[in-house]
């Protein structure tokens, strides 16, 4: 089969599986065209996976899509937009049938989820890796940035944190039960705050989402807005099949582990109770901003979390 083939094949048909009529033009010419309404900003980002680092080798297709695009596409919701398409670049070492037919299956499934469509992309022959584009829109002005955190905002997250990095032990293992397939989901489906993310607008002061893990981003807050911040670690959500299984570990994965995917929200108290009951409870408070500079546990006094950062592709060679 070859480039044209494949593409024509597996990817064509997932350009209708539009996430709205905003993608002009999809599949098949030079460029994609996408159509931003008036009073709307275009927010875009790109996100690159690569197998052994992002993902295990000989990981399922299906997974595999799924995965890359939530995880690009979380990068929208800490923006507050709207997702419309994205582009894929695949690099893949040989263009095997079934592996094709899976991973097209899971990218339209993920595509549908998250109600954004494929809009074109690149094939190439390589080492497994994905790059994802995503574009979005937002109210013109009203993208939430990392930049807007102000001393006595509350800090908030959603879900719970640390369920992705604690099933990292579990992905080659034969170990079952039901806490280790909740981990291990977490992992293989992660699901980009979307919905949040818009309702946020107007409302958070800054956001982002947990991809590197939660000391490392709310440490981009930070220095994006010159502030520090007070984090109660007894208030961080964990999930129970996590604290059953990595007991006194899995504050260490919620601070640390990243993948996961959940959104770290600053907002003005004020704000808090103008909130949909539906958006709180989708909300842990887990602390305050402070103008004081550096990211401290409560209740411990001086102890500094800012030096503990997430993962860093670049931190060994550093
Ligand atoms: N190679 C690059 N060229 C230009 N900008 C980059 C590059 N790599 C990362 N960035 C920018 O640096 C910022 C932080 O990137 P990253 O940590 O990957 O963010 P995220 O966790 O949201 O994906 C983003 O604004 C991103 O666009
Ligand atoms: C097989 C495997 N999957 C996942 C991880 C965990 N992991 C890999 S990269 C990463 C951080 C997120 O990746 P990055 O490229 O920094 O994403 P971005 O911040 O750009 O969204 C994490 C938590 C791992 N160590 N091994
Ligand atoms: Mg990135």
């Amino acid at each position: 089969m070859g480039e044209f083939e494949l593409i024509q094949r597996y990817f064509r048909p997932l350009s209708h599986n539009r996430g709205s009529e905003a993608l002009v033009l999809g599949i098949g010419d030079d460029c994609a065209v996408q159509r931003i309404p008036q009073g709307r900003d275009l927010v875009f980002s790109i996100d690159t996976m690569v197998e052994g680092v992002h993902f295990p080798t000989r990981y399922a297709p299906e997974k595999l899509a799924w995965r890359a695009l939530a995880a690009a596409t979380s990068d929208l919701a800490a923006m507050g937009a709207n997702p419309v398409c994205f582009t894929l670049a695949l690099t893949l070492p040989e263009p095997g049938e079934p592996w094709l037919d899976a991973f097209a299956k899971g990218l339209a499934t993920a595509s549908k989820a998250f109600g954004i469509a494929l809009a074109g992309g690149d094939t190439t022959r390589g080492a497994l890796s994905l790059s994802i584009q995503v574009h979005g829109t937002v109210p013109c002005g009203e993208a939430i940035t990392r930049s807007g955190a102000q001393g006595g905002d509350l800090v908030c997250v959603s879900g719970t944190l640390g369920d992705a990095a604690g099933a990292l032990r579990y992905l080659d293992s034969e170990i079952g039960g039901s806490d280790v397939s909740a981990l291990l989901d977490r992992y293989h489906h992660p699901v980009p705050r979307l919905e949040l993310g818009e309702a946020l607008i107007g409302v958070a002061s800054a956001a982002i989402d947990v991809s590197d893990g939660l000391i490392a981003d709310l440490g981009h807050i930070l220095a994006s807005s010159d502030v520090g911040a007070e984090v109660d670690v007894y208030r961080l959500p964990l999930s129970s099949a996590l604290k059953r299984l990595a007991g006194e570990r899995a504050v260490e994965f919620a601070l640390h582990g990243g993948d996961d995917y959940e959104l770290c929200v600053t907002l003005p108290p004020g704000k808090w109770d103008e909130l949909d009951e539906s958006v709180r409870s989708a909300l842990t408070v887990i602390g305050r901003i402070e103008e004081r500079a550096g990211l401290r546990a409560s209740g411990t006094g001086q102890q500094e979390l800012v030096n503990l950062s997430g993962f860093d592709h670049f931190r060994s060679v550093k």
